[in-house]
């Protein structure tokens, strides 16, 4: 088989708790315990989880935003893990970004023009100024943006240019952190539908991170649901929609509102304890700050 784009093994993040925690007696938050995905060329892998449930720890410490307490992350064959040398630099080059919110996200002080270019500036790339047109095209905004400011242009339209910006360099891996979670349903439609038609053209890997299953699994090729700082269920997406293991996938899904039969729905997590048996019980994280306080 050929080797992932992306791999993480075992990757784990402690952090250091408030004051006020550690006067209560814990010494360490286990944001990752032990996270082990692998993405491949041209595939999406969605990751949801609720808040807290460690997907923006994930993002961070692969993308080197975070240094890992321990395990590995490698792209393309390649350990990255530290983000040094040529390796590092190849993996910064390759992979970009996009986040949650489109207003905060997007310098308002430079044109389009000027942000499409600016990861070309950073990495000393050439950026012919014809290239700001093709990203706009791809994006299907109209070609007079480029002149503007992100403050004349609505949600959905921002993230548009911070799709097009992501694309600048010509990634082979974006990672979309909640991309849609800011936007009107509708909107988000049209962004997903857009993310979809890009990875057909260009054969792009994503990995979507968000809370919404729904929209996760509308892009996914593959699902991993996150609790507790693990991964407590990864599989195909049908799979993980329609034959859940785990109680917790079975718990999100009964919070949406899927119409399809063959969904077993879950009663809410209230209704019936989330970790029916011990073995259903995250076992290599057991002191996790979040299970701690349900
Ligand atoms: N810099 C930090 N210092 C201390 N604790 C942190 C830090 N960053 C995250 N945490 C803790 O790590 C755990 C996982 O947080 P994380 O932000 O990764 O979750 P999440 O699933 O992305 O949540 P959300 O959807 O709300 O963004 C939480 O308990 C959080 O409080």
């Amino acid at each position: 088989m050929s080797e992932p784009l992306l791999r993480t093994t075992n990757l784990v993040k402690h952090f250091r708790p408030p004051r006020s925690a550690r006067r209560r007696g814990q010494e360490v938050i286990h944001a990752l315990c032990g996270v082990s995905i692998q993405i491949e060329q041209g595939r999406t892998l969605g990751v949801v989880g609720e808040s807290g449930s460690g997907k923006t720890t994930l993002l961070r410490t692969l993308l080197g935003l975070e240094r890992a307490t321990s395990g590995t992350v490698e792209y393309a064959g390649k350990d990255v893990t530290t983000m040094r040398g040529a390796s590092g630099r190849m993996f910064r080059a390759n992979v970009s970004v996009v986040f949650q919110d489109p207003y905060t996200s997007l310098d308002p002080r430079m044109t389009v023009s000027d942000l499409l270019s600016q990861p070309a500036k950073i990495q000393r790339q050439r950026f012919p100024a014809t290239r700001v047109f093709d990203l706009l095209d791809q994006v299907k905004l109209p070609r007079t943006s480029a002149s503007k400011f992100p403050h004349e242009f609505s949600g959905g339209q921002r993230q548009r240019i911070a799709i097009a910006r992501a694309l600048a360099l010509e990634p082979n891996l974006i990672v979309l952190d909640e991309p849609v979670s800011a936007l009107d349903v509708s909107v988000q439609a049209e962004i997903v539908a857009l993310l979809r038609e890009l990875q057909a053209e260009r054969d792009v890997s994503y990995l979507f991170v968000a809370h919404d299953l729904a929209v996760v699994a509308d892009l996914s090729h593959e699902v991993g649901v996150m609790y507790g700082g693990q991964m407590v269920e990864h599989g195909p997406t049908s799979q993980v929609l329609y034959n859940p293991t785990h109680p917790y996938t079975k718990a999100l899904l009964a919070a949406v509102p899927v119409p399809d039969p063959r969904i077993e729905r879950a009663k809410p997590p209230f209704l019936r304890p989330l970790w029916p048996t011990e073995d259903d019980q995250p076992k290599p994280c057991p002191h996790g700050s979040l299970l701690k306080h349900r």
